[in-house]
C-alpha cells in the first residue's frame, strides 16, 4: 500500500512547486550563497549549540506541563499585529504567569470551557486580543481533543510520535484541526504547517532535545512560515517581491488569506530558508563550518527580525489563525 506522504514533506513539495512558478516574489540563489559565507563560524558555533528557553518569557517547568503550556501557547501563536504593541511574548509571559499562578489553570477539563473574556483575563491583558474570540475556541478544541484522545495528557501525544518530529506534526493536524495550516493554489492543495511546526521546535527546544523533547528527526522540520522571517530574507536580497507586491506591503495593504501573494510571499520564504541551509551544507563540505538545522536557522532570522522591528521594512499584513 502506498505511504500516504507525511505532511512535513508535503509543505516542501508546496513551497518548491509555489516558487517555481510564482508571479510576486522569488528567491535569490546568488544572495542565499553570500549569505551563506557571511555568517561567521562563530556564529553558527552559537547557532548549532543547545540554546536554554529563556525561563523569564516562558514557562519551563520541563515536565509534561511544559508541554501543555507550549499548546497552549503554539494555539494562539498568530496575527499580533492588529494591535500596536502586542507581541508574541506578551502571550507567552502571560500564560507562564498564570501558570504560575495555579497549575492547573490550563487544564484540559478548564481549557475545554475558556471563553475569549476569560482568555483575557487569564493574560491579564488591558484590552481583547485581536482575534479574541478565535484564540479561545482554538484553546477549547485543543482542551476537548486532548481530553477525548489523550486522557487529557499532552505528554501521550508526545509518547504516541515515538521520538519522531515528522510523526508529532501528523498527530497534531489529525487531532488538533486548528493546527490544519493548509489553502489551494492554484488548483492545488499546498501546505505550510507554521503553528504545528513551531510547536515541535518549541517542544525540542524547551527540553534541549533530550527526554520529551527528543526527536531523532528534528532536522526534516521546515522553518516556520510567519510574517517576521520574510522581512529579514527581503532586507539580505533573498527574497525579491515585485514592484507591485513591494508597494502594496510598504504601504501596509492588507493582503487577503489564500490570495496568491500571501501565500507566494509564505512558500517562497520556506525555500529560501532550504536554499540558503544547501547553501550552508556545500560550505561545509569544504570548511568543515556546523550546518544548523532549519529550526535554528529560524530562530536566528526571526530573533534578528525581532531586533529590528522597528526599524525594519514593514512585514505583509494578513489577518488569519495560522501565524
Ligand atoms: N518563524 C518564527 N515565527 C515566530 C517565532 C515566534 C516565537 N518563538 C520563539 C520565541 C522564543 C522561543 O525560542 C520560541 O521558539 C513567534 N513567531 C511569529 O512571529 C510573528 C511576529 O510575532 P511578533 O513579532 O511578536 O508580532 C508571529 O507570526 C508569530 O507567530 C519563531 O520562533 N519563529
Amino acid at each position: 500500500m502506498a505511504r500516504s506522504t507525511d505532511l512535513i514533506t508535503r509543505v516542501r513539495e508546496s513551497a518548491a512547486f509555489v516558487s517555481g512558478v510564482a508571479s510576486d516574489v522569488h528567491v535569490n540563489p546568488e544572495e542565499a550563497w553570500q549569505a551563506a559565507h557571511g555568517i561567521s563560524s562563530q556564529q553558527l558555533e552559537h547557532l548549532t549549540s543547545p540554546r536554554a528557553f529563556d525561563s523569564e518569557t516562558h514557562f519551563t517547568d520541563n515536565g509534561p506541563l511544559t508541554i501543555l503550556y507550549l499548546l497552549c501557547v503554539d494555539s494562539i501563536n498568530f496575527c499580533f499585529w492588529p494591535q500596536r504593541g502586542l507581541e508574541y511574548e506578551h502571550l507567552a509571559r502571560g500564560l507562564k504567569e498564570a501558570l504560575l499562578r495555579d497549575q492547573h489553570t490550563l487544564d484540559a477539563d478548564r481549557l475545554a470551557y475558556i471563553t475569549g473574556s476569560q482568555l483575557q483575563e487569564l493574560l491579564s491583558l488591558p484590552s481583547p486580543m485581536p482575534e479574541q474570540d478565535k484564540r479561545a475556541s482554538l484553546l477549547r478544541e485543543l482542551g476537548q481533543q486532548l481530553l477525548t484522545c489523550f486522557n487529557g495528557q499532552p505528554e501521550k501525544l508526545i509518547a504516541r510520535a515515538e521520538g519522531s518530529a515528522v510523526r508529532l506534526v501528523d498527530l497534531i493536524v489529525e487531532h488538533f484541526p486548528g493546527f490544519r495550516d493548509c489553502t489551494v493554489y492554484r488548483g492545488r492543495e499546498v501546505w505550510f504547517l507554521k503553528r504545528a511546526q513551531i510547536f515541535v521546535g518549541d517542544v525540542w527546544g524547551a527540553f534541549q532535545g533530550e527526554g520529551l523533547g527528543r526527536f531523532d528527526d528534528i532536522s526534516q522540520l521546515t522553518m516556520f512560515a510567519d510574517y517576521r522571517v520574510p522581512v529579514v530574507l527581503r532586507q539580505m536580497g533573498i527574497l525579491v517581491y515585485s514592484s507591485q507586491l513591494a508597494q502594496k506591503v510598504d504601504a501596509r495593504e492588507e493582503l487577503a488569506a489564500g490570495s496568491e501573494a500571501e501565500i507566494e510571499i509564505r512558500a517562497c520564504t520556506i525555500e529560501a530558508v532550504e536554499v540558503l541551509k544547501r547553501a550552508l551544507q556545500e560550505r561545509s563540505s569544504r570548511d568543515g563550518c556546523p550546518v544548523p538545522h532549519n529550526v535554528q536557522l529560524d530562530w536566528f532570522l526571526w530573533e534578528r527580525g525581532e531586533r529590528e522591528r522597528d526599524t525594519a521594512p514593514p512585514h505583509h499584513r494578513t489577518r488569519t489563525t495560522f501565524y
